[in-house]
């Protein structure tokens, strides 16, 4: 299947997960951290959901899904363990125009979700088109090792410097070269094992005058 991988942004949206079993929980694990606002209906939940509701402004329905929960609804998750149900759902959102995954039938889900590894800003996903979801898993455990924390400092950083660099560089080949020059696996794994030596690297393909605005009050 050819789908369209795209980065939803999702704050503010409604989405509504139908089911509250062990599937449930690891994908509204990840919705907790979007700012959707989310309603759970399910007449039996995990223990890690009942903490979500809690912890998190879950709207929460302690019964069977109802044709009228998808009103007003972005995006929707059947997670139910009834075939019939979630085949339901998925004809509803069809009809509406809603997004849907459907945890049992890839030929039902609109999206697939993928395996996912963050580290700030930096977002690697992983997926095998439905064909074995044990595998993005395993290689999402191999990336685990090679991706560390310090891609996560070292994008809070450039997030800070590229539009200085964008603002105070006009040529745009030079530019280039110095986004191209920073974006180096072995400068930033450099940031784990020796902080002043990265450091120091950034400052000199940034060149004097840059650095010296940004690194002013750098400690
Ligand atoms: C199509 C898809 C639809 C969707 O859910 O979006 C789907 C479908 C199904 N998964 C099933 C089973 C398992 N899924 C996992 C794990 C994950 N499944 C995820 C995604 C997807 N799963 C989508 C495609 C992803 C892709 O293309 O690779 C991950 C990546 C993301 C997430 O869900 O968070 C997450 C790993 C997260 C991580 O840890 O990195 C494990 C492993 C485990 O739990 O240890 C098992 C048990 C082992 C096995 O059976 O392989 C079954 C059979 C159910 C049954 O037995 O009846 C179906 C239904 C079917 O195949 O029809
Ligand atoms: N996509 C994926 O990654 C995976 C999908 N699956 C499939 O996902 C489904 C759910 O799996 P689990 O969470 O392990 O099952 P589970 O049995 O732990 O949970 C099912 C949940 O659905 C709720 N439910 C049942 N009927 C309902 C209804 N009419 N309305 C609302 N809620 C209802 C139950 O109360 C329960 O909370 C199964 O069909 C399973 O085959 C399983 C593993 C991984």
């Amino acid at each position: 299947m050819n789908t369209y991988p795209i980065n939803l942004n999702l704050t503010g949206k409604k989405v509504l997960v139908i089911g509250g079993g062990q599937v449930a929980s690891r994908k509204t694990r990840r919705l907790v951290r979007t700012g959707a606002k989310i309603t759970i209906v399910s007449p039996e939940l995990t223990p890690e959901l009942e903490a979500m509701i809690n912890d998190y402004s879950i709207t929460y329905y302690s019964r069977n899904f109802k044709d009228e929960d998808l009103r007003g609804v972005f995006l929707v998750f059947a997670l139910t363990d009834n075939r019939r149900v979630n085949n339901r759902i998925s004809q509803l959102a069809d009809e509406n125009n809603i997004l849907i995954n459907v945890a049992d039938s890839l030929e039902e889900s609109m999206f697939t979700l993928p395996s996912i590894i963050k580290r700030g800003d930096l977002l690697l996903t992983i997926s095998t088109g439905g064909s074995l979801p044990a595998l993005s898993k395993e290689i999402r455990r191999n990336l685990e090792e090679e991706f560390g924390l310090e891609y996560s400092i070292f994008l809070t950083m450039l997030k800070r410097i590229r539009p200085i660099i964008l603002k105070e560089i006009d040529d745009k080949e030079e530019r280039r070269r110095i986004f191209r020059s920073l974006a180096d696996l072995r400068l930033i794994e450099q940031f784990t094992q020796n902080k002043e030596a990265a450091l120091d690297e950034v400052k000199s393909i940034l060149g004097d005058n840059i650095a010296k605005k940004l690194f002013l009050d750098w400690d």
